[in-house]
């Protein structure tokens, strides 16, 4: 390094016994100089104070240099000072290579590595008596934005010094990162939890929608990705978790550090810090206490499902809130609860931060869908089999559903569709809570709480012969029930929610009244599944549109609402029942437009016909129309 620097002051011009302009700027221009670099300036000076108490009396004295070379501030011993003016190593004097020629400061910059320079190694002999150790300052950018460095008396080097160094300018550049980022969540992370709050730490700085702003030098090795690489990332896609789950476990009563999983699969525990402009708030995750060799590996989903309890699925609606609070009250007083609810209606959301909530919160949540396992595998999947049970393939043993939930909740989503015999067995378990594997003599002791979800009225099955009714009295001890969508009042938060927390964007994207109107009107049969999807289709097709209209709803959910209109009865005129709906203009106007395009297959020209108006009115009330194939 130091020979091709060599090489580069030669092409410079200079020779080694030249003697160049070593004129100092004026006042005016070095308080200028100052001003242009006041970030840097005003961060580094305390940590320039620290490092100098360090090397005190040492005859060296330590320098901070812009971007360019220049010195910009020094601090020094008094017997090394008199020297040190005799080759300008004063403010205002450039130290780049192409002025001085080889040295650690011009070297550093044209390296963009940490630099020492010692002796002969300095490329002009009236610098031979000085020993340097230099280490470049970054931006959160990774751009250089100056120098620190330590010089002295050459018989005062020290092997320690570059060490001191690089890591007085990491802490500048820790110090700049976190002054950069007004508006910001700013993640501190480390694999090691010990690390974090030290030098070593990794900062990466998110918008509050979750969108990556920046990292720090630690953080950018951590993630494993360049800057730039990492510019078309979100805080979900680099930590598998919705931006809103930190938000969610902000407001957890005594948070500890946060426990996430990287894009690159690497677990990392981590402090957020909310900078929002009106004020700071420390984040930090509730998992301290958890001891984590005994947990298994959190996937980020997981992780995602121990950040959700209650208190944040209430979004204002009140059948949600009546539901809430009945949840808590019998939460931890071993009363079985049965969530009903349509298709979608987040029964197991629910049943998971009642989990979440509940004193087996650190113990297992395993979620059992009765409806999706054929069932000539429900018996082995819930209740496992030991080996031999089997003849063929699957002849290893296994361990059921009820025991990996043992400590903690066994979900049973769509319990109706449990096979009546097995209905005895699962009973049999509850009452006496010991499994016995398929195969197997013996019973294993079992403590699970369980809770049941349906979509069917039970008691109607009961009366069909297809429910007992002991397992219903044994699962209902309280039966709550979930709003179907189109029933909850909290529509425009719950859209806020999904598409801060679901989307790729991170929540980057606002809705149209125009759309929110049309959602409040639609039956959501699909309920929250089918609006997260919508959600997600409708941000991806909005891009870098901030706001999501009409046009970037997909073809399917227009017509959807097309079909209603066409369904509801002809008793009323449409008009008349989107009035009494507390319908405005140009929402009827728009399902008039829908209604007619429907009535007309699709044809544009037919439906400008029929409703009198243009064709350019059709494309200018639904401009999709105009991208569609
Ligand atoms: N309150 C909510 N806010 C945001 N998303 C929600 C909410 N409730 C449910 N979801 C989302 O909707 C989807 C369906 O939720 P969930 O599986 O809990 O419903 P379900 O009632 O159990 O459905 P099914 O009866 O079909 O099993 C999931 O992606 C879930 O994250």
């Amino acid at each position: 390094m130091i020979a091709i620097s060599h090489r580069r002051s030669e092409q410079f011009g200079l020779t080694p016994d030249a003697r160049p302009d070593f004129g100092p700027m004026s006042g005016t221009d070095l308080s200028y100089l100052v001003e242009q670099n006041r970030l840097l300036y005003s961060h580094a000076v305390p940590a320039m104070e620290t490092l100098y108490q360090q090397i005190a009396n040492t005859h060296n004295m330590v320098l901070l240099t812009d971007a360019q070379g220049v010195i910009v501030h020094s601090l020094g011993d008094a017997d090394f000072l008199e020297k040190a003016n005799r080759v300008a190593l004063t403010p205002g004097v450039a130290w780049s290579e192409e002025s001085k020629g080889t040295n650690a400061i011009g070297t550093a910059i044209a390296e963009r590595a940490p630099t020492t320079v010692h002796a002969d190694q300095h490329f002009l002999s009236s610098n031979h008596f000085l020993t340097c150790s230099a280490a470049p300052i970054t931006d959160h950018r990774g751009n250089v934005v100056g120098v620190l460095d330590v010089s002295g008396d050459r018989r005062s080097f020290h092997k320690h010094t570059m060490a001191l160094v690089r890591m007085s300018a990491l802490m500048i550049e820790n110090q700049m990162f976190a002054a950069t980022f007004e508006n910001a969540i700013t993640l501190h992370f480390h694999t090691r939890p010990e690390f974090i709050g030290t030098l070593m730490e990794g900062i990466a700085s998110f918008s509050p929608g979750g969108r990556f702003l920046a990292a720090n030098r630690n953080g950018l090795f951590q993630l494993g990705l360049s800057f730039p690489a990492l510019q078309a990332h979100t805080f979900s896609s680099l930590f598998g978790l919705p931006v809103s789950a930190l938000y969610d476990h902000y407001r957890t009563a005594a948070p500890g550090l946060l426990d996430l999983c990287m894009h690159n699969g690497v677990r990392v525990r981590a402090r957020a810090e909310l900078r929002l402009t009106n004020g700071v708030h420390v984040l930090t995750g509730a998992f301290d206490d958890v001891p984590q060799a005994s947990l298994p590996q959190p996937s980020a989903k997981t992780a995602t499902r121990r950040l959700s309890g209650l208190r944040y699925l209430n979004t204002g609606d009140p059948q949600l809130e009546q539901v809430i609070e009945k949840v808590n009250r019998v939460l931890g007083r071993d009363v079985p609860i049965m969530i009903m609810g349509e298709t979608g209606t987040g029964k197991e959301l629910l049943a998971q931060a009642i989990h979440n909530d509940s004193p087996r919160a650190q113990g297992p949540f395993v979620a059992v869908n009765c409806a999706s396992i054929p069932e000539t595998l429900i018996e082995s999947e819930l209740f496992g089999y030991e080996d031999g049970a089997f003849t063929g393939a699957r002849k290893k043993g296994a361990i059921g559903k009820i025991l990996q939930a043992n400590g903690g909740t066994l979900f049973l989503d769509e319990i109706g569709d449990m096979p009546y015999a097995l209905q005895a067995r699962l009973l049999r378990v509850l009452q006496e809570r010991m499994v016995t594997p398929l195969g197997s003599g013996k019973s294993i002791a079992v403590n699970v709480e369980v809770i049941c979800a349906t979509n069917h009225n039970l008691r109607r099955r009961i009366a069909e012969g297809l429910f007992r009714e002991d397992l219903y009295y044994r699962l209902n001890g309280l039966v709550v029930k979930l709003p179907p969508l189109r029933e909850r009042t909290d529509l425009e938060i719950v859209v806020r929610k999904i598409l801060s927390a679901e989307t790729e964007t991170g929540g980057t994207h606002t809705i149209s009244d125009e759309v929110l109107r049309l959602f409040k009107r639609h039956k959501w049969p699909g309920n929250f599944r089918q609006l997260t999807n919508l959600l997600r289709t409708a941000a991806i097709m909005a891009g870098d549109d901030e706001e999501i209209c009409l046009r970037h709803m997909p073809d399917d959910f227009l017509d959807d609402i097309a079909e209603t209109s066409e369904a509801a009865p002809a008793s009323a005129p449409a008009a008349q029942q989107m009035v009494a709906a507390g319908a405005n203009l140009e929402e009827m106007e728009l399902a008039a437009i829908l209604k007619a395009l429907e009535a007309n297959g699709g044809n544009v020209s037919a439906t400008a016909r029929a409703l009198g108006v243009s064709r350019n009115t059709i494309y200018r009330k639904l401009p999709h129309l105009k991208t569609s194939p």
